[in-house]
């Protein structure tokens, strides 16, 4: 599994129509994105021109919705008016196939005016005939199991006080109206939630299924409130809810994994649909529908990245963006280091490490379809459209890549496992994984010797209520599970439990490892900082170090200066030279 070593011991408004991405795929179609950019920002102002004279085009209307609306109001020209006269313009109605994914995350859509936003941000690129997928609005999915987790406790009667379930209903209904819609569009939803609440209050009980249904109001009241939007400024729009057009997952509620049926059922579904009566389709991410309980299942947080790039693959699309409150994919997360930069280019493979290994910028799913139907992804920043972001793709120019990107997993548990030789070392490392299978534990990093073993623990992994922030599960309960896990495997080895570790991990070229690791341990080493365990993934993109969480977040800062502020470059043209 792994070579390793143990050691010892402000949004921007969006008043131009943004640039488009930078060119992808084949020469054609990077002749005809390439040269849009600056063109398309041109346009707009003739568009605005035109707008005046009373003429009408479609990115007026992303202008319009854009702007708020207000001022096409002011005009007397409803955002609406002007929005019918491009149905031609985004493939509503003509006979074109679906061409990209568009997902926008919780944070780009968390509120009427960033709704407006984003309705505009699609309407500037009338040439594209998207498929839209929707997180729920802001913080919605964290205020649901708040809410849950409060009404088991709290009785029938007391459920309407609820703090989590009345911020969740004002922030719904202030987004309606603000947006001019009826009630009617989330009524039923809001109904059926207190229901759904009174019920979790009565039977005092809040299973991982009724957990993911719980959840799955949020995504199913924004797609909503966003498809009506679209429809009330005159553009063609179709609500789906992914569970009912063929998202068919395990039955893993909480962090359920696509099947392979869900493929051609869905491309069935929103392909025919688009065929049939073109309308853009708005769908719910993060949900689907288990194969055996046919109950409503979640894909793990962050999950709508997963439902994005199972629809570009599903369709065979041509791109798949994933809009997100940042600049794209960024050097280390920009919460703990603010001097993170963006990260133009990614491979899937460097992706899929970053986002396992704990960047949460992406679900660590989710570039397995992407990478499987060889689609590019691209992240992008809804508050500031103009920015390039990164692009994903299965190949990129490594030759002047050392590091790509620095993550950090915290609150992670070490175990070292050392065989009272009761076993064969076959036997040995045999029996300790199937007891991590048989207590559904993910192992992160695993470093071995003949008759010892250490593994880190994925810290979402060990207790069961995963879908609640990993610092807010109670302490208790993350130790009544790992208890466990020590007295299975005390049962053939001598068990020391390390808690409060966190994994740094390495993402860069597979080719430069030695120059990473020489660099990192030369920092670590000028931090007085004693790394713990070392492991390197087989596909060597990623290597990681285990240090105290105490003094991670310090290694972050000093790693990222040495490799991204400090010019490592230089070294390596020394090497390249030195070597030729
Ligand atoms: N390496 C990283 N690059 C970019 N963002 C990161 C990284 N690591 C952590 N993040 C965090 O991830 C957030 C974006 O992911 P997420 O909240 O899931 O977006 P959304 O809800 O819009 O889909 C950013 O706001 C940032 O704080
Ligand atoms: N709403 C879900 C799914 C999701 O993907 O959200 P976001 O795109 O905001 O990370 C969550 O909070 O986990």
């Amino acid at each position: 599994m792994a070579i390793a070593l143990r050691f010892a011991a402000a949004p921007l408004r969006l008043r131009l129509v943004s640039p488009a991405p930078p060119a992808i795929g084949g020469a054609g179609d990077g002749g005809r994105r390439g040269g849009g950019g600056a063109a398309r920002i041109g346009v707009l102002g003739r568009a605005r021109c035109r707008r005046r004279r009373g003429g009408g085009g479609r990115l007026e209307v992303a202008a319009a919705a854009a702007d708020d609306s207000a001022r096409c109001r002011a005009k007397g020209v409803g955002a609406a008016a002007a929005a019918a006269e491009t149905l031609g313009g985004i493939g509503v109605g003509g006979g074109d196939q679906l061409s990209v994914v568009m997902k926008f995350g919780g944070s780009s859509v968390s509120s009427a005016a960033r709704m407006r936003e984003v309705a505009g941000l699609i309407l500037a690129f009338p040439e594209e005939r998207p498929v839209v997928v929707l997180s729920a609005m802001g913080k919605t999915t964290n205020l649901l199991l708040l809410a849950g987790e409060k009404a088991v406790g709290c009785g029938v009667i007391r459920v309407s006080e609820i703090e989590e379930w009345n911020l969740i209903k004002d922030l719904h209904i202030k987004t309606v109206e603000e947006l001019a819609l009826p009630r009617s569009v989330i009524h039923t939803m809001l109904d059926e939630l207190e229901q759904l609440l009174k019920g979790i209050a009565m039977m005092k009980e809040l299973t991982l299924r009724t957990t993911d249904y719980l959840v799955s109001f949020g995504e199913c009241m924004s797609t909503r409130i966003f498809a009506a939007y679209l429809n009330k400024i005159g553009v063609k729009a179709r609500q789906y809810d992914a569970f009912d057009i063929g998202f068919i997952t395990t039955d893993d509620f909480g962090n359920a994994d696509i099947l392979e049926a869900t493929y051609p059922a869905v491309a069935k579904r929103l392909h025919g649909d688009w065929i049939r009566d073109p309308a853009i389709p708005i769908v719910t991410g993060f949900l689907g529908k288990g194969w055996k309980s046919g109950a409503v299942t979640t894909l793990g947080r962050g999950g709508s990245d997963l439902t994005a790039t199972t629809i570009g693959k599903a369709l065979g699309l041509r791109e798949i963006q994933v809009w997100k409150d940042v600049d794209g994919v960024l050097t280390c997360d920009p919460n703990i280091y603010p001097n993170a930069t963006t990260v133009p280019y990614l491979t899937f493979e460097e992706a899929a490490e970053l986002a396992y290994f704990g960047a949460q910028v992406l679900h660590p799913q989710s570039m397995r379809p992407a990478r499987e139907g060889d689609i590019p992804v691209r992240v992008k920043n809804s508050y500031n459209p103009k920015a390039p972001g990164t692009l994903i793709t299965k190949q990129r120019e490594m030759d002047k890549v050392v590091l790509t990107s620095i993550v950090l997993k915290s609150n992670v548990t070490m175990l070292d496992i050392v065989s009272t030789r009761m076993l064969g070392q076959f036997g040995f490392l045999a029996k300790v994984f199937s007891i991590f299978e048989d207590l559904g534990i993910s192992v992160d990093c695993v470093a071995t010797s003949e008759v010892s073993i250490s593994v880190s623990l994925d810290p979402s992994k060990i207790w069961s209520r995963e879908l609640i922030q990993q610092a807010s599960a109670p302490i208790y309960m993350q130790n009544q599970e790992l208890d466990h896990v020590v007295e299975e495997l005390e049962k053939i080895a001598v068990v020391h439990l390390l808690q409060q570790r966190a994994i740094i991990s390495l993402i860069g070229n597979v080719r430069r490892s030695s120059l990473i690791l020489e660099k990192a341990f030369q920092v670590l080493r000028k931090s007085g900082v004693n790394v713990q365990m070392i492991s390197q993934g087989a596909s060597k993109v990623n290597m990681s170090l285990i240090v105290h969480d105490s003094e991670a977040k310090q290694c972050i800062k000093a790693l990222h200066q040495a490799f991204f502020e400090d010019d490592v470059l230089t070294e390596v043209e020394e090497e390249a030279l030195h070597m030729s």
